[in-house]
């Protein structure tokens, strides 16, 4: 399946394809939005598209075989990853991409093609390029001088190639890559910084690796292609040498009167003293030559200066073209049929790592965090549980308080009473990340956790504004909450912002009647949990609060966000009325004052 550029939506779409919509562990759009958050803040380490999908595709489930095998495959990963800096692997990761499969191969107009089955080639190399014109049948060639080499591809059974500097033979029944060997090249070359950075990355998680043997022969391509020997400024160093060498003998040599004659004369010739002179001179100067350009060659005319015989060195430029192209082409053959070998092995490490991303961003997630695996066991134990939103604010260095908190089998129906503003909403979105996360297997943020097995959640937010349709959109989604026989986690958040206070309360004693059972949790943030006591005095419900003691000097809540259990706590609104008295300017200021006074 392709699921690169997957969308959240398609995600979804898919994941309800494969496990049918009605086996969804999420059961409201609240707490969809609560699992959404945990996606992205999971993507925000991950790299490779392969492991955003595969992140997107993750789900809470009751599968605790699935559960369990996440959790191993992160606590592998911490364990492999335990000593390394994670911020080198993440910059590694940021260079690799799947491997490119598309190749436009260069076309290469330095070299004729000489064939005898013409045609075949022509559509072969049609098919790499729109239009190629240096191809020729054997019968019919024009004159070839132009090109720096030609391929010659002959029949085994008909023509013997010619013998040539500049020709290389091959039998037609040679593979493609002979012909053009751009075809495997690019591939390696295109993907090149990818191997590169598998390779490294491979290195440093202590995984096996062949793509070292693959560099290595890009490396001698690329060194044969940059060997360019300056042939004109080597002859041009040599030459000044020399006639420096000349100026500086002649000045020393005494010439006898006839040898005078003989260089004032018409004759042609040089004494021999001087003729010895050149000779020696020059002949050094032809092995330094030779000795730097690699070629047998001599250039020098006698005369002062050193005259240059410039048609010998565009015949020598014309050679070493043809040499080191021709050299270069038998370098990629030979490049082709290594690289060829290891085309699948390489595929295979690159995949490898490209899926380990999501591995290692589950990982990063995990400490980011600071995360633990849950024990799943019969009832909710969080010690030192924080949200994660205010997790990453601790990390950024804001402080917060770690709240601890439990529930069990026989007090597992809590009405979440407390102060405004005490942290009822926060503490209630944690449980449902907790609970989300322990069921996705990915670990929860708390020092320890117990986490009981259930199949559903269901949470409902406060609502901020009451619009018509709130109450019954609702109702609709509140009623499976209460029924059925799976095992749930509810989570209401003062349903009165929603309706009237009374509907409210009637509704909260219906749905507490109905889930009461040992198989479900339900946490119930309201204001008015002594009314709702009154009426359910034969169910066992639990009245928790969070109480705040005052204001500091700041006018900051004091506040414990650990709530009191059996502790019914006040919602003390005049703590949040004074301080943004304190804080306001007048007209407001008085208003706030006569509102308070009334407290
Ligand atoms: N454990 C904590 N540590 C530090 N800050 C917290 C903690 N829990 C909540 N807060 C902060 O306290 C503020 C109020 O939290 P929250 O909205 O959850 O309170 P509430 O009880 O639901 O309030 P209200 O009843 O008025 O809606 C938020 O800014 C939140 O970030």
């Amino acid at each position: 399946m392709n699921i690169a550029g997957l969308s959240q939506k398609k995600a979804l779409d898919i994941i309800h394809y494969i496990h049918g919509t009605s086996n969804d562990y999420i059961k409201t759009p609240q707490a969809e939005d609560i699992y959404l958050d945990i996606i992205d803040r999971i993507n925000e380490f991950s790299t490779t598209e392969y492991a955003k999908n595969r992140i997107k595709l993750l789900r809470p489930t009751n599968n605790y075989d699935e559960i369990q095998q996440m959790n191993n495959l992160i606590e592998d990963t911490l364990d492999e990853i335990k000593d390394l800096d994670l911020d080198y692997i993440h910059d590694l990761y940021k260079m690799i991409k799947p491997l490119s499969d598309e190749i436009t191969p260069r076309f290469d107009d330095s070299f004729a093609i000489v064939c005898e089955e013409y045609d075949d080639y022509l559509n072969m190399l049609h098919k790499n390029y729109n239009k190629y014109t240096n191809i020729f049948p054997i019968e019919d060639q024009p004159n070839l001088d132009g090109y720096d080499y030609i391929l010659y591809v002959y029949n085994e059974y008909n023509i013997e190639p010619p013998e040539s500097p500049n020709i290389i033979s091959i039998k037609n029944t040679a593979d493609e890559y002979e012909i053009l060997p751009d075809i495997i090249l690019q591939y390696y070359t295109k993907n090149r910084k990818t191997l590169e950075n598998v390779y490294k990355l491979r290195t440093y998680l202590n995984k096996k690796s062949n793509i070292k043997d693959v560099l290595e022969v890009l490396d001698i391509i690329d060194s044969f292609t940059q060997k360019d020997v300056p042939i004109e400024q080597i002859v041009d160093e040599v030459k000044q040498r020399a006639d420096d060498k000349i100026n500086e003998q002649i000045q020393q040599i005494a010439l006898k009167g006839d040898e005078i004659l003989q260089l004032l004369g018409s004759s042609d010739e040089l004494p021999p003293k001087i003729v010895e002179i050149y000779n020696t001179i020059l002949n050094d100067a032809q092995v330094e030559l030779s000795e730097k350009t690699g070629i047998l060659f001599d250039p020098f005319i006698i005369q002062y200066p050193i005259k240059i015989d410039e048609e010998e060195i565009e015949r020598v430029k014309q050679n070493t073209i043809a040499n080191k192209q021709i050299r270069q082409y038998e370098e990629k053959i030979r490049a082709c049929q290594q690289l060829q070998q290891y085309k699948q092995v390489i595929q295979q490490e690159t995949q490898e790592i490209i899926h380990y991303n999501f591995n290692f961003a589950l990982a990063c997630f995990f400490l980011y965090y600071n995360l633990t695996i849950p024990t799943i066991a019969d009832e909710y134990i969080l010690d030192d549980a924080l949200h994660i939103r205010l997790q990453q604010e601790l990390n950024d260095g804001s402080i917060m308080q770690k709240v601890t908190y439990n529930l069990s089998n026989d007090e597992n129906i809590i009405l979440l009473t407390g102060a405004n503003s005490g942290g009822k909403t926060t503490l209630l979105e944690m449980i449902a990340q907790i609970n989300i996360m322990t069921h996705m297997g990915i670990g929860v943020c708390a020092k320890n956790a117990v986490i009981p097995k259930t199949d559903e959640i269901y949470y409902f937010t406060k609502q901020q504004s009451l619009n018509a349709g709130a109450f019954e959109t609702f109702l609709r989604s509140f009623i499976p909450a209460a029924v059925g026989d799976k095992k749930k986690l509810v989570l209401i958040d003062e349903l009165e912002s929603i309706t009237e206070l009374e509907a409210a309360i009637k509704i909260i004693i219906g749905f507490i009647e109905l889930i009461q059972n040992k198989n479900n949790y339900a946490i119930i943030v309201t204001h008015m949990a002594p009314e709702i006591l009154k009426q359910t005095q034969n169910i066992n419900i639990r009245v928790d609060g969070i109480e705040a003691q005052g204001l500091d000097e700041n006018y900051n809540l004091i506040v414990d966000r650990n709530p009191k259990i059996n502790y019914l706590a006040k919602s003390t609104p005049e703590l949040i009325l004074k301080r943004i008295y304190q804080k306001s300017d007048e007209p407001e200021k008085s208003i706030y004052k006569e509102i308070l006074d009334k407290f």
